[in-house]
């Protein structure tokens, strides 16, 4: 069997799930956090590195890959897995959320989008069966549906037009899809209207996915109106078939999106706000270059048990990062990646045991105290 997942445990009281997703890349223990890796590689680590600190699956970007090397560079080095020397699983993103946030002068169409490279200017028509075709070159394990992904605030005529769209372009990706080794999930739009994310998900279980992705969240709404879709979601996406939560994202996002039936998540946020010092612990979030650091010995996360908080103080790195050093940017965002990754291991392993009520409530109350 190439690609099945098992639910091993259900909270009773939440309906959080710990389960198991076999890939032909290997086995993801859910929930689980899922770097980024945009162009090809998680930003300032290695894969040595990103299976030190126990990441089980890495995310790639179908649009930034596609306007550069290319697929077909890819493809001649064997694939994306070979290209990047991962080989643990890849999830890649259809390109379709990319080409609407990040290219310049895009024109929907029905058949797909026109837009320009925010590389060079040049004019790309990206279609469902491209987005499909690229993911299949790439040979990612578990590939995206190409989606419109509508900005809120959104009427909710503009937010039904995106909902039709989405499900025609589902259906087009489908019906070309060919690889039995890479998992095509359909990816739910609907912006923050009830009915039109029942209709969405309800016509993509009709067409049968081995798994849905919750899309057109974290664009702007408050955690309230996130949580609602997702309390609206859970009962009606198939309890066997996994969920993955795109964007997200904060600490607080994770696990309240747990304790919502959601199995996957990814989000930029360790390594971009690494990058600029922002770090992501048991007791809350703080900025490295704050001057109370400048003679802290201690590390990082005291219950964290990453190389950046076992080997260096708070007033190394802090240093490291005013003087610019990429050390700096380095030990960050291994330290945010490996607290998420950790913080999804913590909930499995809750959940599991049968206590996920208790590590909830636990979590909240360390990370809200902001006691750093
Ligand atoms: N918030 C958010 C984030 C992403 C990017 S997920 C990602 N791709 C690569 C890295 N991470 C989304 N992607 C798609 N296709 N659709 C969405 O609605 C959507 C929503
Ligand atoms: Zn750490």
């Amino acid at each position: 069997m190439m690609f099945e997942f098992r639910v091993q445990a259900v909270c009773p009281e939440t309906g959080a799930r710990a389960g198991e997703l076999v890939t032909p890349h290997g086995i993801i223990e859910t929930p689980v956090f899922m770097p980024v890796g945009t162009r090809a590689t998680v930003k300032a680590m290695s894969p040595r590195e990103m299976e030190e600190i126990e990441a089980q699956i890495v995310l790639s970007n179908t649009y930034h890959l596609y306007l550069r090397p290319g697929v077909e560079l890819i493809e001649k080095a064997g694939g994306l897995h070979r290209f990047m020397n991962w080989h643990r699983p890849i999830l890649t993103d259809s390109g379709g959320f990319q080409v609407f946030s990040l290219s310049g002068i895009n024109r929907i169409k029905e058949d797909g989008v026109e837009f320009s490279s925010h590389l060079d200017g040049s004019r790309h028509f990206m279609t469902p069966e491209l987005a499909t075709r690229v993911q299949e070159g790439l040979g990612s394990d578990i590939a995206m549906c190409f989606d419109q992904c509508v900005e809120l605030p959104c009427d909710e005529e503009t937010a039904r037009k995106s909902v039709e769209r989405t499900l025609r372009w589902a259906r087009r990706c489908k019906e070309v899809h060919r690889r039995d080794d890479q998992a095509l999930f359909g990816i739910v739009q609907g912006a923050l209207f009830d009915d039109l994310r029942k209709d969405c998900a309800r016509e993509l279980i009709a067409m049968d996915f081995p798994g849905y992705s919750i899309g057109g969240l974290s664009v702007g709404e408050s955690h309230d109106e996130m949580y609602r879709i997702l309390d609206l979601l859970n009962p009606i996406l198939p309890q066997e078939k996994p969920r993955y939560l795109m964007g997200v994202g904060f600490p607080t996002n994770l696990v309240e999106g747990v304790a919502r039936g959601v199995d996957m998540f990814d989000c930029v946020l360790p390594t971009r706000n690494g990058r600029n010092g922002t770090l992501l612990t048991s007791r809350g979030k703080f900025n490295i270059k704050h001057s109370r650091f400048e003679e802290d010995w201690g590390p990082i996360d005291p219950d964290c048990d990453c190389y950046a908080c076992r080997e260096f103080s708070k007033a190394y790195i802090r240093h490291l990062y005013r003087s610019g050093e990429m050390l700096g940017a380095r030990l960050c965002s291994w330290h945010n990646l490996r607290y998420l990754i950790s913080l999804m291991k913590g909930a499995r392993e809750a959940i599991l045991e049968g206590r996920f009520p208790q590590f909830r409530d636990r979590f909240h109350e360390l990370f809200s105290t902001g006691k750093v």
